[in-house]
């Protein structure tokens, strides 16, 4: 039987769901009031072993208090959770089988560090010793032992803080923005050693993040966050193609929005142009609505070749981003609106463009969706 459903039973564990088959963790309706300010409202959300779930969200949603009470270090007002079949949702924190890492580092600074990682182990000495050698190669650093938090670097100290949490093999491990106070290369690094390790380990694993790219990287599926409730929970995919609210377009990633009016015959008049969208939600007819497109979906051409969706527009503006370039372009025929394309340095470069130029602009109806007041409507 697995070690922690059967731990779970010998402490008296409710056991709620198919005990065959439990998810990692679940949380029912749960509800967080700090006086007549709603933190949280009605959270619900499965999470499944091995799964690494990154709540996503602006200062303030929510996030860490959502975590703080997985954790048992904060009591919600109602709901359930439910971690592997048990229901918890009433027993302390020191009951519940997680590791958790916290953004400030939070290693006792008077131990070493082999004896932060062992705080929580119990056992001989000489277990204790082996363990700590393996966590510490298990991070990636072997030998430091005897070191003390202060003769550490950030990301060292967060490496030996992940093992700390690791070192009860505990079921689900927590993670509260741990790499938000690490300067951006070390963030990257440690973003790519976290993912591999968790998968190595299998280890359930929850991370609190304010930084869409680190769970777009790192998570197998993101819980959006705003205002206390969830907006969408998807895989990163989904999240960034398939946003279901306007928030969580905005909130994950860049986004054009072009407002227009639905036409009888199935598309869409912005200004003077009609725009064929794929999947056109059929009873708008009439309706004002706001078109989605994302910069990298906005196809630039070097000639006029026609063609559905296309138009030519001013080139305003060339940004560059590293990697890729942020073209603003004012369409005339869309009432002076703004399109944002992202382009490679490649296409750009094979488009040379020029400031005066008109440059046809694609919309590719594929790529457009559509969205009525804060929500996408789909066909
Ligand atoms: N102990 C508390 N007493 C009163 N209000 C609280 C308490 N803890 C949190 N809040 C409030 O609840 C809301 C959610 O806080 P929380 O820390 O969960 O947000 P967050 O999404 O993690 O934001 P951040 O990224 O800034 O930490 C905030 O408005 C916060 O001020």
């Amino acid at each position: 039987m697995n070690r922690i459903l059967e731990q779970a039973l010998h402490q008296g564990g409710q056991t709620v769901n198919n005990p065959a088959q439990p998810d990692a963790l679940t949380l029912n309706g749960v509800h967080k009031s700090f006086g007549s300010f709603t933190a949280l409202n009605d959270i619900n959300l499965n999470v499944k072993k091995g799964e690494f779930v990154c709540l996503l969200g602006p200062s303030g949603c929510g996030k860490t208090t959502l975590l703080r009470i997985i954790a048992g270090l904060e009591s919600a007002n109602a709901g359930q959770i439910v971690m592997l079949g048990r229901d918890v949702t009433h027993q302390p924190a020191a009951k519940r089988d997680y590791g958790i890492v916290f953004q400030s580092y939070a290693l006792f600074p008077n131990l070493t560090v082999a004896e932060n990682i062992a705080y929580g182990l119990k056992g001989r000495r000489q277990d204790k010793q082996t363990r700590v050698t393996e966590l510490l190669a298990l991070i990636g650093l072997s030998g430091i032992e005897a070191k003390y938090p202060g003769q550490l670097s950030g990301g060292q100290q967060q490496r030996v803080a992940l093992a700390r949490a690791l070192a009860t093999s505990p079921g689900l491990l927590l993670l509260d923005e741990p790499l938000s106070a690490l300067d951006a290369r070390v963030r990257e690094h440690l973003r790519r050693e976290i993912r591999a390790l968790q998968q190595r380990l299998g280890i359930t694993t929850i991370m609190v993040t304010h930084d869409q790219e680190e769970a777009l990287t790192m998570a197998d599926r993101i819980v959006v966050m705003n205002h206390g409730h969830i907006e969408q929970i998807g895989t990163p995919d989904d999240i960034y193609a398939m946003p279901q609210s306007r928030f969580v377009a905005e909130f994950v990633g860049r986004a054009n929005w072009l407002p227009g009016v639905v036409q009888p015959h199935g598309t869409v008049r912005i200004g003077d142009t009609q725009l064929a969208v794929d999947k056109l939600p059929p009873l708008l007819d009439g309706r004002s609505i706001t078109l989605f497109i994302r910069p990298e979906a906005v196809v630039l051409h070097a000639h006029w070749q026609g063609g559905e969706n296309t138009v030519l527009a001013h080139l305003g503006g060339v940004e560059s981003l590293g990697g890729f370039c942020r073209i603003s372009l004012i369409v005339p025929a869309m009432n002076n609106l703004t399109l944002i394309a992202d382009v490679s340095r490649s296409t750009l470069a094979a488009l040379n463009l020029r400031p005066e130029q008109r440059v046809p602009v694609s919309l590719p109806p594929a790529a457009l969706r559509v969205f009525t007041d804060e929500a996408q409507v789909k066909a």
